[in-house]
């Protein structure tokens, strides 16, 4: 147990997925593992490990945000010897050269917030995915058929805001979307030498306002999951 995960050591894979929502935790495990075990439900943040093709795989929430993702990232590398962390998320467009569904696969995540800084000393306002998942996802996307963009994205404490224009850190990082953990996941998995990756779906156009509904965020998502899946099964 750690202090917000209540999974036994050995109840959580070398390699996590990790959705912001509990929900779509619970439909992974109902739709594509096998004997899927609910291992923390600890703040009803949900943490399922099963098997996918044979791999025992956890998928698990991060909820939203950086402090969110913060606290379950670290304690997952630090306390139950996880590897890999693949978050898979939603994500805003700022313009609309992205469609909604398209699927981001994160070069940089750029970000105003100071968690890298403070956590760990970490200065730049823009990191890296860590190790090799970010190649893995291109290699399982182009053996799917699927297109991954690789981009970089802006990761925000923001979801709404006064100001419509683009904020100045996306324009200068070349950010076309914008999403609210994977810097903070990357921050954590630099500092701890750990492999690190965020497979996005774009959700919203933000500059039209179209958006996919509630119940497609939740189906919608398959093909991001199942490129997911696939990749995780390299490790
Ligand atoms: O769909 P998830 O993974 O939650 O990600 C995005 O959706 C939430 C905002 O609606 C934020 O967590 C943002 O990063
Ligand atoms: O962070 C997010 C996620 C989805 N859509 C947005 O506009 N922002």
């Amino acid at each position: 147990m750690s202090v917000h995960i209540s999974a036994k050591k050995g109840e959580i894979a070398k390699t996590v997925l990790m959705p912001g929502d509990p929900l779509r935790a619970k439909y992974i495990a109902d739709n594509f593992l096998t004997d899927a075990k609910l291992v923390s439900q600890t703040r009803n943040i949900y943490f399922y490990t099963g098997n996918y093709k044979g791999k025992e795989i956890t998928v698990g929430a991060s909820g939203m945000g950086f402090p969110s993702i913060g606290i379950y990232s670290f304690e997952l590398f630090t306390e139950y010897e996880v590897e890999t962390i693949i978050r898979i998320g939603t994500c805003g467009a700022y313009s609309t050269d992205l469609k909604l569904f398209d699927i981001l696969n994160v070069q940089k995540a750029a970000s105003e917030s100071t968690y890298a800084k403070f956590a760990w000393g970490i200065e730049e306002d823009a990191i890296s995915n860590q190790g090799s998942v970010f190649d893995k996802i291109n290699e399982t996307a182009k053996e799917l058929g699927l297109e991954a963009k690789a981009t970089n994205i802006h990761s925000s404490d923001i979801f709404y805001r006064k100001d419509p224009a683009v904020p100045e850190i996306a324009l200068r990082h070349n950010c076309p979307a914008v999403e609210m953990e994977a810097f903070a996941l990357f921050a954590n998995a630099k500092h701890l030498g750990k492999n690190a990756a965020t497979i996005l779906t774009v959700s919203d156009i933000i500059p039209t306002q179209e958006q996919i509904s509630a119940d497609q965020r939740e189906k919608a998502l398959r093909t991001m999951m199942e490129l997911s899946l696939e990749t995780a099964i390299k490790y």
